[in-house]
């Protein structure tokens, strides 16, 4: 059976036009339905010399597997026109939209899934929107709890979950509590079965202090918070292990038994998982009612209409996005 998942390409002045219009000429197993302006592809694919045929969708017929060269268009209009490189704050409203329209089609059945271009934080909250990312914004249209950001290789052999997402540095150990971290445990280990098939997933889980506190000594969240959390964990019948120092955590000895690493912060988790393996790495919502996946990287403003986007990043969340949709609900 073929999935339709729609993408959102995102910041219009990114790269995010930039991998739709070259992700419409490679072969697809599900059918891929843009959310985004028609003349923004349409002008990206003139820039970047690439042929595009874009034909409306229609919702309420099966999905068919994508043709190369065209791409499916559920048609929404920008303020302005884009131009690449150049932010546009009176865009970022159009970029939301395209996000509430997808989360739309996902929970109508119209669509198995959502695929996210890379948007820009910063321009969306100078139009005078909160927004710190995808995750937090999708939650708040589901009316789901915040879920649970991991990014993934595309050959699943590094999955780094993140206890706290997009916050400062300085408010992290506030938001390490016994019930978040619950809520962390519990999500990555149910979905990691519902969504990946692996059941009773290994979670090996970072300490937040150098050394994991060194018994107190460097820091007392890995003791008081983090380790009676895995314990609780663990009488719920969760495979979690931890607090383990940070620095050897990612060591091949370490990695060969996890199925996923929990890392206490953005930048404890995420530099270590792009040095592995940038552009081939997913980001994941684990626990929305809705499939959600997107790229490992940004709007990369510089590169927007240039020849040098890479796309091994979306050609890996389109990928993940279908095997996610087909394991079901
Ligand atoms: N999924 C999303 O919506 C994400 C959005 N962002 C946002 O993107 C904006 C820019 O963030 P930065 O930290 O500058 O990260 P970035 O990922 O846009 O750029 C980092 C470096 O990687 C390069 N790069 C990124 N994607 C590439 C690709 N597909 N092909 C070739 N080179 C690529 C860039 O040219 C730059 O040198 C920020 O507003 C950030 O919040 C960042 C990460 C994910
Ligand atoms: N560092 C990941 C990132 O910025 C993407 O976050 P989100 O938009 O998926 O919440």
């Amino acid at each position: 059976m073929t999935h339709r998942l729609v993408l959102t390409p995102g910041e219009p002045a990114g790269i995010g036009p930039d991998l739709a219009v070259r992700i419409a000429q490679q072969a697809q197993d599900v059918e891929l339905v843009a959310i985004a302006d028609p003349a923004l592809l349409a002008d990206r694919a003139r820039a970047i010399g690439v042929d595009l045929v874009l034909e409306p969708v229609d919702y309420d017929t099966p999905p068919v597997a994508h043709r190369p060269g065209h791409l499916k268009i559920d048609a929404l209009p920008m303020a302005r026109p884009a131009v690449a490189g150049q932010l546009d704050p009176a865009n970022a409203d159009y970029v939301l939209a395209c996000l509430d329209q997808a989360v739309a089609r996902c929970t109508a059945g119209h669509a198995a899934g959502m695929v996210t271009g890379p948007v820009h934080k910063a321009v969306i909250n100078q139009a005078g929107h909160v927004f710190s990312g995808h995750t937090g914004y999708l939650a708040a249209r589901c009316n789901a709890p915040t879920p649970v950001m991991m990014l993934a290789t595309d050959t699943g052999d590094l999955r780094v979950v993140l206890a706290t997402v997009h916050i400062p540095l300085s408010a992290v150990p506030g938001a390490l509590d016994g019930p978040h971290l619950a809520y962390v445990l519990d999500t990555v280990h149910t979905q990691l079965a519902r969504r990946f098939g692996i059941t009773r997933p290994r979670i090996l889980v970072a300490g937040l202090n150098p050394h994991a506190g060194e018994n107190g000594y460097l820091g007392h969240e890995d003791d008081e918070i983090i380790a009676p959390a895995i314990a609780a964990a663990n009488q719920r019948g969760i495979d979690a292990v931890g607090p383990l120092p940070a620095d050897t955590l990612f060591t091949p000895h370490q990695l060969a038994r996890a199925d996923a690493i929990v890392a206490m912060y953005h930048d404890q988790g995420l530099p270590v998982i792009k040095h592995a393996a940038f552009s081939r790495t997913v980001n994941i919502s684990l626990g929305l009612p809705i499939v959600r996946t997107s790229v490992d990287h940004g709007t990369a403003l510089s590169l927007a209409a240039t020849a040098d986007v890479d796309t091994g990043s979306m050609t890996a969340a389109i990928r993940v996005a279908g095997d996610m949709a087909r394991h079901g609900a």
